[in-house]
């Protein structure tokens, strides 16, 4: 842990196995371990009613923050763990704003989607408030400065980078909303078997052969890392495994992979089966034995292909096989199964069923069992022969597990009983009648109950007793079966990566500490599979104190001349203008996704890339409406933003696609300049921040004046205004440019969708107007020559008609001003 509780709230339906967990590292710190973490922490199981989404939303949206200097109150966003450090202070129902209003606020500062972080939290409230109620007096006004909450913030847990639910569902990381903040809920949670569709983790997903390889790499994908060692081992593992001189082993580990069960499953199961709580009282299913010998076998495969990965010594991963995978012990589990289990047999009977020669006792049943068909012919001979003649044809002997020996009988179809039912003397005992036949039971038959008993019974019994043994035996194993599946886990997620790397075409990134972003020929992983021919693009900026322009990370092709004359510093900031359709989105979304995957420890689509380690992604682009927000989409912006902006280091990378499209044009037009301005005056701690922006008034009318940090780009596409037809004046190259594009070919990219030519060319006009400055309103009352032409007409008309004496011949002085003015179109 790396945070410093001093108290950790659990719910009361926590498994105790997490409670004895928690102890153990409270009494270790006890034993004098404390120094890593201060003191140790205390346990308090609280009702899980307190933990629960919709009254914490509540209680949160009730809270008031005093906004004075005071202690704080954090969020863990994966949730697991919600700390209360100290004291805070909670307004008592008399929320200053409704609680709808504070609830949007809240969404600007933490995820309120999370379910487990919101209910954690309302645990937390339900802590600090239950406290300052044992303090304090109603209305002391004490407990409002012993308890106050000062802020509330979302923090991610130590190593991994910070992407919430907006983050992973806009850049396509994920495909399902309710996935996200599954994956701090265990492995048994997190749906390894389920369909993932087309996303970057649904890319991989389907590469993984195991299904605890699909829960660590949903993790995997969940949490990227920002420790460069983990991800650089990631990466090495990667890299070896895809030299050509390793690709048998790799393909051989791929192999026995894909033949192995989770073990973590699979000991669950094994116990349930033994204490008989789970399927089938008669010990754990055939498939349970199965799994673990096969488990065995091909974790002592995969040992051996370790053993011959070509240059691996160093791979930490080969390490942990090699110290892990216990030859003698896993044969030795392989062994004692193989020598115990009678797989055909089982297979056949529909239970686990011992090998001959395991257990004298149990043979000897067996023998038994297996000799009394004849024996049971001779019996039913024997019967037959005090039965009168003509009834006697038809009478067998059977024998029934549990309900013994039984003479079987046909049965009268008019009386319902058998066709013989003994002498007067001794008659026969009825048990059952089946549709053709009656079964009794009679002295003999009951002379070779108590002789055989149930045999089959004990044979069962028997061999149930030998099956619990192994079982013991092999859940002494437990911990290295269980720890040698992980490990296959991790196996599984780094052969998915690698093929990944092969199938998408990925290179190796080269993670660094500076704050680099250095990506060339960098392409949009999905978006590649859907067009045919995809234009790879150049990314070049840097974040926090911005880095000159040093050799490695001069710029290579002519698409990016120098960005900063003056001052040879890289960019934190770069702005990317152009025509719709031209590709903004996709670029924005692909630096973000090769950000990402580089974090994941997976190779990433370009042609080479430098990465400085990130802590933060976040994104503001339009994709979707969520169903369970009840908000427009431009609140939904504004609280991605919000979000962005409170929680940006000058190592995180926002990525703000067309923000403040969703309002009036020049509100949107002044936040989005506000937005880029205030990110560009944090100087040193500026995030780096790819925007895309229609608003070339931000620029043209100085909203954001030239900055340091700040540089433009362009989708380059080329004008054809010789070109007849207005949807084929304008091809998009898809290539990034330096400098800013001043047309958004806005009305060509209607024509191309088929809006009619009139309103387009009538469009044209208007935007050379308003790029001029004019006067929108007086230029859409001018004219056109010939309207002019004919209004003067008109006029000339209205006063010569107004002038006439109309009183003396209406009708002729009508004619003869229609005459007269004969090319006045509009009365003629
Ligand atoms: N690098 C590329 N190579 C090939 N095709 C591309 C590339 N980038 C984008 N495209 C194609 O162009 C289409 C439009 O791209 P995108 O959505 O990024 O445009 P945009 O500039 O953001 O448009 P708008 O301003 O309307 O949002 C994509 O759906 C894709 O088919």
């Amino acid at each position: 842990m790396f945070i410093d509780p001093t108290i950790i709230l659990v719910s009361s339906k926590l498994d105790d196995s997490v409670l004895d967990r928690l102890d153990l590292e409270r009494k270790n710190m006890d034993d004098g371990d404390s120094t890593a973490y201060g003191m140790p922490a205390l346990c308090s199981p609280r009702p899980s009613s307190e933990f629960l989404y919709d009254s914490a939303r509540c209680r949160l949206a009730d809270l008031k923050l005093d906004h004075e200097d005071g202690p704080k109150v954090t969020f863990t966003t994966p949730g697991d763990v919600v700390i209360g450090r100290d004291e805070g202070y909670i307004a008592d129902g008399d929320a200053f704003e409704t609680r709808q209003g504070q609830l949007l606020k809240l969404a600007g500062w933490i995820d309120v989607e999370s379910r487990v972080t919101v209910g954690c939290s309302g645990a937390v409230l339900a802590y600090i408030r239950r406290k300052r109620a044992a303090t304090f007096l109603p209305g002391d006004a004490a407990a409002r400065a012993m308890h106050r909450i000062s802020t509330i913030e979302m923090f991610t847990l130590a190593g991994s980078m910070f992407v919430n639910a907006d983050t992973l569902l806009s850049l396509q990381i994920v495909q399902s909303e309710s996935h996200p903040h599954s994956h701090n809920q265990g492995p048994a949670k997190a749906n390894s078997g389920s369909k993932e569709g087309f996303s970057v983790y649904g890319l991989f997903h389907n590469l993984a052969r195991t299904p605890q390889g699909r829960v660590l790499l949903r993790q995997y994908f969940l949490r990227p890392s920002t420790n460069l060692e983990v991800i650089n081992e990631r990466l090495d593992t990667i890299n070896f495994l895809l030299r050509t001189e390793n690709t048998e082993q790799t393909e051989a580990l791929t192999k026995n992979l894909s033949k192995i069960k989770n073990m973590r499953t699979v000991m669950i199961n094994l116990r349930k089966g033994i204490s008989g709580t789970g399927p089938g009282k008669k010990g754990p299913p055939n498939s349970i034995w199965a799994g673990i010998r096969l488990f065995a076998y091909h974790a002592l495969q995969i040992k051996d292909s370790f053993q011959e990965v070509f240059g691996g010594d160093r791979l930490a991963i080969r390490n942990k096989v090699m110290k892990h995978f216990h030859g003698t012990q896993l044969a030795d589990v392989g062994k004692s199964i193989t020598e115990i289990i009678d797989f055909e047999l089982s297979l056949d009977q529909g239970r686990n069923v011992v090998k001959h020669g395991v257990d004298h006792d149990l043979d000897e049943l067996k023998q038994t069992y297996e000799g009394l068909e004849s024996l049971l012919v001779q019996v039913a001979q024997h019967v037959a022969q005090s039965v009168p003649e003509g009834l006697n044809t038809d009478i067998n002997v059977v024998f029934f597990p549990q309900i013994g020996f039984l003479i079987a009988i046909p049965q009268d179809p008019i009386t319902g009983h058998g066709i013989f039912e003994g002498h007067e003397d001794d008659p026969w005992e009825k048990m059952f009648t089946t549709e053709d036949f009656a079964y009794y039971k009679n002295e003999n038959v009951i002379e070779m109950d108590s002789y055989f008993g149930d045999i089959y019974g004990r044979i069962c019994d028997r061999e149930i007793e030998i099956i619990h043994e192994l079982a013991e035996k092999i859940l002494q194993h437990e911990d290295l079966l269980t720890t040698a599946s992980d490990i296959c886990a991790e196996i599984d997620c780094i052969l998915a990566l690698v093929q990944g790397a092969k199938d998408y075409n990925l290179v190796r990134p080269r993670l660094t500490e500076s704050n680099i972003l250095d990506i060339r020929g960098g392409r949009h992983i999905l978006q590649e599979k859907v067009v045919s021919n995809f234009i790879p693009n150049d990314t070049l900026m840097a974040g926090g104190e911005g880095l000159p322009l040093a050799e490695q990370y001069e710029p290579s092709s002519e698409n990016f001349p120098r960005l900063h004359e003056q001052n040879n510093m890289l960019p934190s900031m770069v702005l990317v203008t152009g025509p719709n359709f031209s590709g903004k989105s996709v670029y924005l979304k692909q630096v973000a996704i090769v950000v990402f995957m580089a974090h994941v420890g997976s190779f990433v689509p370009a042609s080479r890339a430098d990465i400085g380690v990130t802590d933060k992604i976040m994104t503001r682009v339009a994709t979707r409406e969520s169903v369970s927000r009840n908000q427009s989409a431009f609140m939904i912006d504004l609280q991605q933003i919000s979000v962005a902006l409170n929680l940006a280091t000058n190592r995180s990378l926002l990525i703000i696609d067309e923000f403040g499209k969703g309002t009036d044009s020049h509100d949107g037009a002044g936040l989005a300049a506000g937005v880029f301005n205030h990110l560009l005056e944090r100087g040193d701690q500026c995030p780096k921040v790819i925007g895309a922006t229609h608003f070339h008034e931000i620029f043209e009318s100085g909203f954001l004046l030239p900055h340091e940090r700040l540089a433009f780009g362009h989708f380059e596409v080329r004008v054809d205004p010789h070109s007849r037809q207005i949807n084929e004046q304008l091809t998009y190259l898809y290539n990034y440019k330096q400098g800013r594009s001043n047309n958004s070919y806005g009305t060509v990219c209607a024509a191309l969708n088929g809006i009619p030519v009139e309103v387009t060319n009538r469009a044209e006009e208007l935007v050379l107007l308003a790029a001029r400055g004019e006067d929108l309103v007086q230029a859409c009352a001018v004219v056109s020559e010939r309207e002019r032409e004919e209004l003067e007409d008109a006029e000339d008309v209205a006063k010569a008609f107004f002038a006439m004496r109309v009183s003396d011949d209406p009708k002729a002085s009508l004619r003869e001003l229609l005459e007269g003015k004969g090319s006045y179109g509009v009365l003629s």
